[in-house]
C-alpha cells in the first residue's frame, strides 16, 4: 500500500482561455481493488463494499478470548500501515481541525441477531463490531495566533498518534514514529517546523484548491442539510440532487477570492477571481476603524449605516428613483462616495457606517463577480464559502441580494453550513484510506453533543475528557453563561441533585459558539450499517416530520411542551441509575445541557440543519445518552410489560370467541386503545395516576367506539377479510413498527400480529435498536414474545420458526407443542434510538427485511403521526395511533386529544 503522504497523482491538462492559462486538475480515482480480497472470512462479505472504502488489513483477523465478552479484542495480524485520525487546515487566522474518532459500538452476539443472519442473509451484529468503519468526525476550530492551544489538543487526544481508545483495535498496532498528518493553507508550509517540534509529526501539504473542492463535493453529497440560501433573514434549505449537481461555482471568499467551476469530483477549473476578498474588508476595515479584530468588524457593521458613507441615486436625483433604467432611490449609486461631497475627516463618520459601507461595497461586488462568470458558463447554482462569510447573516443577505439582482431572479447564492471547514475536510479525505468519498447521506448521522465545549467548532477551554468533565463544564457553562472561555474547575462542584436547572426562557444566547456564526456544525457519525428503507414510494420526496419547525409558534409550543416534561424525565432517569449522587449529577446536567440546546434552537431554529419536531424528541434521547443514561424507564416497562403479560391469556380467549370480522375490529381497537401507555405525553402521565394500568387499559378499550377521526378501518377490512365470494390472499410478510412497552405491544401489537400469522402472513416486529421514553427495544422483544408464547400456541410456533425461542425453555399452557409448520415471527431493530423514525436511515437488517414485505404497519404516535404521516409506501400501509395531544389532533386530524387514527393506503 501507498505511504500516507503518496496522493494520487494528479493529471495536469493545461487548457488555454484568451490569454490566461488554466489548470484542469483531473484527480483519478484509485484503482478498485477485487471485492472481499484479503478479507478474513468473518468480515467477508459484510465490510467490504467497495475497494475505495477505509481499508484495514482483516485478514486474519480473529476476536481473541470470548466471543460473548463486553469489549472483546480483535486482533489485526496483517494490519502495517498507519492510518492517521486528523487533517488540517490553518489558515491566516483561523486553524480548522478535523479528526476522526471510532464508534464504541461492541461485539454483541445475541441470539435473535444470530437467527436472522441466516434468515435474512445480514450480518449486522458482527458487520458493526469492526473498526474504522463506524466512527465520528468532529469539527473543531482554533485561532491560528493561538497554535499552542491547537497543539495542546491535538496532544492531550492523541490524535496525531492514533487517538486514546483504550479498547480500540488501534492499541493493537505499534506506535508509528513517522506519523504524517494531512494539511492544507498557508499554515501547513509556516508551522511544519513547529508541529514536529511539538509532536513530532510531519505535515504533508496538500493543495488548498483540490482541498476545497473535494471537501464541498463531499458535503453536498453527503449531508442532507448542508446548502441553503439566505434572503432578507431568511435561511432555507435547499436539497441537493446528487445526480444534479455538476457543474456549480464555488467562490471561496479568503483574503482574496477564488471562483472555481467545479464540473465533478476531483474536476475543476479556477476561473476567476478577485483581489478584493475579505482581507481587503478587514485590512481597510481595520485602518478606518481601529478595529481590533475581524469579528468586531463585523459586529460594528450591525448597527450601521451605510447612507451616510454611500452616494445613493437618490443623492443624486434629489431622492427620486431612476426609474426609466430600474434603480430605486435607495440604490448604491457609488460605494463611499458621499465623503466626495462632504467636507468632512474620517473621525466624523461613525466607525460603525464605515463597516457597513466596506461590507456591502466589497459583498456585493463578489456578488456581481460571481454571478458574471456563473452566466459566462451557463451555471446556475453558485455556492459562497471562506472566513469572510462564517454565518454572518448580513453577509448572506448582501451577497444573495447582488446575486439576484444582477441575474433579475434567474440564479441563486447558496451557503455551506460546514464553510469553514472545506479545506479541512479535503485534506482529511486526501488520506487514500479513509474513503469518505463512498459514504452515502443516509449513513451519516449528524450529531450536536452538548457536553462539550467545542460547538459550532470553537474551542472554549481545554478538551474534555471524560463524563466527568463534562459535567463540570456543564455546571460552568450555565453559572457563566456566554463567559465560557477560562479553563474549567475539574474539582467537583458544589451543585448536585435535581434542584439547580431553570426552564429555559426563549431569549438568551448561551449557546453561541463564535459571536457572528449563526450556524453550529456538529459531530458527524459514519454509520455504514444504514439503509435507505427499499418500500418507501419516493425516497426522494421523502420528509419523516409532519410538523415543520420553521413555524415559530409550533416551535414555541413544542419548546414548552419538552421543557415542562423535563423534571419528570430527569426524576425518571436518575431513579433508573439507582438514585445516586453520581446519578444525581448527571440529571442536572442532562437538564442544563437540553434546556441550552432549546434556548439555542429557539433562537435560531436552523442552526442545526432543517428542524422537525422528531428531531427535538431525538434529541432529547440523545442527551440522555450523553449523561450515561442508558435507559430511564427501565423499570417502568418492566412493571407494565408484567401487569399486561397477566391479563393476555384472558384477552387472547375473550378474542378466540369472536367472529372473524368482529375479531379484527377488537383488534385494530386493541392497538389503539393500548397506545395509551405512552410516557412522553403529558395528558397521559397524568392518567395513570388514577388507575392501575389494566384499570386504564380498560378504561381505553371501552372509549375505544368507532367513528375514528381518521378512519379506513373498512378498507382494510376487505383487504384481510375479502367481501362476498372473494378470498383475498394472505400479504406475504408484514413489517409491524412497534411502539411501546407494556399493554402497547403485549395487549395490542402481539395479538394483532398473531392473527396476521394465523393467516399465514409472516410478522416481523421491528423496535428500536436504542432505548427512548417507555418504547419497546428489539433486545427486549424476544423474551416478551417468549412470555407471551406460554399462552398462545400461534405466537409459540411462529417464534420458534422465526428462530426467536431456539434456546428458550417454553412452558406451552395452551396446548402441546407439535410438528405443524408455522411462518415464522421475527424481531429486527429499526436502527433509531427515538420516538419517531426516520426511513431514510434505518438498519440493514430492517432494509432485508423489507425485501418481501407487502404490508407495512406503523403504530404509535412517533412513528404515524409526528413522522411518516404523510409518507407513501410500495406496498399495503397501515397507520396506527391515539393522538394524545390536543393540539396535535386539532391540526392534523381537526379532532380532540384522545381521538384515534387508522389509516389504511393500499400500494401505490
Ligand atoms: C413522545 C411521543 C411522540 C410518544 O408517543 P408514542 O409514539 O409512544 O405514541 C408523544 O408522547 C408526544 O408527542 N409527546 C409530547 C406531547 C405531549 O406531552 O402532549
Ligand atoms: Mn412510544
Amino acid at each position: 500500500m501507498a505511504a500516507p503522504s503518496e496522493g494520487p497523482d494528479p493529471e495536469i491538462i493545461t487548457i488555454k482561455e484568451g490569454s490566461e492559462k488554466n489548470v484542469v486538475y483531473n484527480l483519478k480515482e484509485e484503482g478498485e481493488k477485487p471485492e472481499g480480497s484479503k478479507m478474513a472470512p468473518i468480515a467477508a462479505n459484510s465490510i467490504h463494499r467497495s475497494g475505495s472504502r477505509p481499508q484495514l488489513d482483516l485478514s486474519g483477523a480473529a476476536i481473541q478470548g470470548n466471543f460473548e465478552e463486553k469489549d472483546p479484542t480483535i486482533l489485526l495480524p496483517n494490519q502495517s500501515d498507519d492510518i492517521s485520525h486528523l487533517a488540517l487546515d490553518i489558515g491566516g487566522s483561523l486553524i480548522k481541525l478535523i479528526y476522526f474518532s471510532r464508534h464504541e459500538d461492541r461485539l454483541i452476539d445475541d441470539k435473535r441477531k444470530r437467527s436472522l443472519q441466516e434468515r435474512l442473509g445480514v450480518s449486522n451484529g458482527i458487520r458493526r463490531s469492526f473498526p474504522i468503519l463506524g466512527g465520528r468526525l468532529h469539527f473543531v476550530k482554533f485561532e491560528t495566533p493561538k497554535i499552542n492551544e491547537c497543539l495542546d489538543f491535538i496532544a492531550s487526544k492523541q490524535l496525531h498518534t492514533g487517538g486514546l481508545d483504550s479498547h480500540s483495535w488501534r492499541s493493537m498496532i505499534p506506535a508509528n514514529d513517522n506519523a504524517i498528518i494531512k494539511a492544507t493553507g498557508g499554515g501547513a508550509y509556516k508551522f511544519a517546523d513547529l508541529f514536529k517540534e511539538r509532536l513530532g509529526v510531519s505535515i504533508d501539504k496538500e493543495d488548498e484548491m483540490d482541498c476545497l473542492v473535494a471537501g464541498a463535493n463531499f458535503l453536498l453529497k453527503a449531508i442532507r442539510h448542508e446548502a441553503f440560501t439566505h434572503l432578507e433573514g431568511q435561511k432555507e434549505f435547499v436539497q441537493i440532487d446528487h445526480n444534479d449537481l455538476f457543474p456549480y461555482l464555488l467562490v471561496n471568499i479568503g483574503s482574496g477570492v477564488s471562483m472555481i467551476k467545479v464540473d465533478g469530483e476531483g474536476k475543476f477549473q479556477r476561473v476567476s477571481g478577485t483581489n478584493v476578498g475579505g482581507g481587503t474588508y478587514w485590512g481597510l476595515g481595520r485602518l478606518l476603524t481601529k478595529c481590533q479584530s475581524f469579528d468586531e468588524l463585523l459586529e460594528l457593521s450591525q448597527r450601521g449605516d451605510n447612507r451616510k458613507i454611500d452616494m445613493l441615486v437618490g443623492d443624486i436625483y434629489g431622492g427620486m428613483d431612476y426609474a426609466k433604467i430600474g434603480l430605486s432611490a435607495s440604490t448604491i449609486a457609488s460605494s463611499f462616495g458621499k465623503p466626495v461631497a462632504e467636507n468632512k475627516e474620517l473621525e466624523d463618520y461613525r466607525p460603525e457606517d464605515i463597516s457597513l459601507s466596506l461590507l456591502r461595497m466589497i459583498s456585493y461586488n463578489i456578488g456581481q463577480i460571481s454571478y458574471l462568470n456563473a452566466l459566462r458558463f451557463g451555471i446556475k447554482r453558485i455556492f459562497f464559502g471562506g472566513f469572510f462569510i462564517r454565518g454572518h447573516a448580513y453577509t448572506m443577505d448582501t451577497i444573495s441580494f447582488a446575486v439576484r439582482f444582477w441575474s433579475k431572479g434567474q440564479a441563486k447564492a447558496m451557503f455551506l453550513r460546514h464553510e469553514g471547514f472545506l479545506g479541512a475536510l479535503g485534506a482529511f479525505m486526501s488520506y487514500e484510506k479513509h474513503g469518505l468519498d463512498d459514504l452515502m447521506v443516509h449513513q451519516l448521522v449528524e450529531r450536536f453533543p452538548m457536553g462539550a465545549p467545542y460547538i459550532g467548532g470553537k474551542i472554549h477551554g481545554p478538551p474534555l475528557g471524560d463524563l466527568n468533565e463534562k459535567i463540570s463544564w456543564m455546571e460552568k457553562f450555565v453559572q457563566k453563561g456566554t463567559e465560557i472561555i477560562a479553563p474549567v474547575p475539574m474539582a467537583p462542584p458544589g451543585t448536585t441533585g435535581l434542584g439547580g436547572f431553570e426552564v429555559p426562557s426563549s431569549k438568551g444566547d448561551t449557546l453561541r459558539s463564535d459571536a457572528s456564526a449563526a450556524l453550529n456544525v456538529g459531530v458527524l457519525h459514519l454509520v455504514p450499517t444504514l439503509d435507505v428503507f427499499p418500500l418507501l414510494g419516493d425516497p426522494k420526496m421523502y420528509e419523516p416530520n409532519t410538523i415543520d419547525l420553521f413555524d415559530h409558534g409550533e416551535l414555541e409550543y413544542w419548546f414548552t411542551v419538552l421543557s415542562e416534561h423535563l423534571p419528570d424525565l430527569v426524576d425518571k432517569a436518575v431513579a433508573s441509575e439507582g438514585g445516586t449522587d453520581d446519578a444525581k449529577r448527571r440529571g442536572d446536567a442532562f437538564a442544563r445541557a437540553f434546556s441550552a440546546h432549546l434556548r439555542r434552537l429557539m433562537e435560531e431554529p436552523a442552526a442545526y440543519g432543517k428542524l422537525g419536531l422528531a428531531n427535538l424528541l431525538e434529541l432529547r434521547e440523545e442527551c440522555l445518552r450523553e449523561f450515561q443514561f442508558v435507559d430511564a424507564y427501565r423499570s417502568i416497562k418492566q412493571r407494565e410489560n408484567e401487569a399486561s403479560l397477566a391479563v393476555l391469556p384472558d384477552l387472547l380467549m375473550e378474542l378466540d370467541s369472536m367472529s372473524e370480522e368482529t375479531r379484527l375490529l377488537a383488534l385494530i381497537e386493541g392497538v389503539l386503545a393500548a397506545n395509551i401507555f405512552d410516557w412522553g405525553s403529558r395528558a397521559c402521565v397524568d392518567l395513570y395516576h388514577k388507575g392501575t394500568i389494566i384499570e386504564i387499559y380498560r378504561m381505553s378499550r371501552k372509549k375505544m367506539q368507532r367513528p375514528w377521526r381518521a378512519n379506513d378501518f373498512d378498507i382494510f377490512k376487505e383487504r384481510i377479510l375479502g367481501s362476498g365470494d372473494k378470498n383475498p390472499s394472505p400479504h406475504k410478510r408484514a413489517l409491524l413498527f412497534v411502539d411501546n412497552s407494556g399493554a402497547d405491544i403485549v395487549l395490542g401489537m402481539l395479538p394483532l400480529a398473531r392473527e396476521l400469522l394465523r393467516r399465514g402472513t409472516e410478522v416481523v416486529l421491528v423496535a428500536n435498536s436504542l432505548p427512548a421514553l417507555n418504547d419497546v427495544t428489539a433486545m427486549e422483544l424476544p423474551d416478551i414474545v417468549a412470555e407471551a408464547a406460554k399462552h398462545c400456541d400461534v405466537l409459540r410456533k411462529a417464534a420458534e420458526a422465526g428462530g426467536l425461542l431456539v434456546d428458550a425453555m417454553i412452558n406451552v399452557q395452551d396446548g402441546s407443542k407439535d410438528d405443524s409448520h408455522s411462518v415464522p415471527l421475527m424481531v429486527v431493530e429499526n436502527g433509531c434510538g427515538s420516538p419517531c423514525i426516520d426511513l431514510r436511515q434505518v438498519s440493514s437488517e430492517l432494509a432485508a427485511a423489507a425485501k418481501d414485505a407487502d404490508l407495512v404497519i406503523l403504530e404509535g404516535m412517533g412513528r404515524a403521526l409526528h413522522t411518516n404521516f404523510d409518507a407513501h409506501f410500495k406496498c399495503d400501509a397501515l397507520k396506527l395511533a391515539m393522538v394524545k395531544n390536543q393540539r396535535l389532533a386539532e391540526k392534523l386530524i381537526k379532532g380532540n386529544i384522545y381521538d384515534c387514527v387508522c389509516r389504511y393506503e393500499p400500494a401505490s
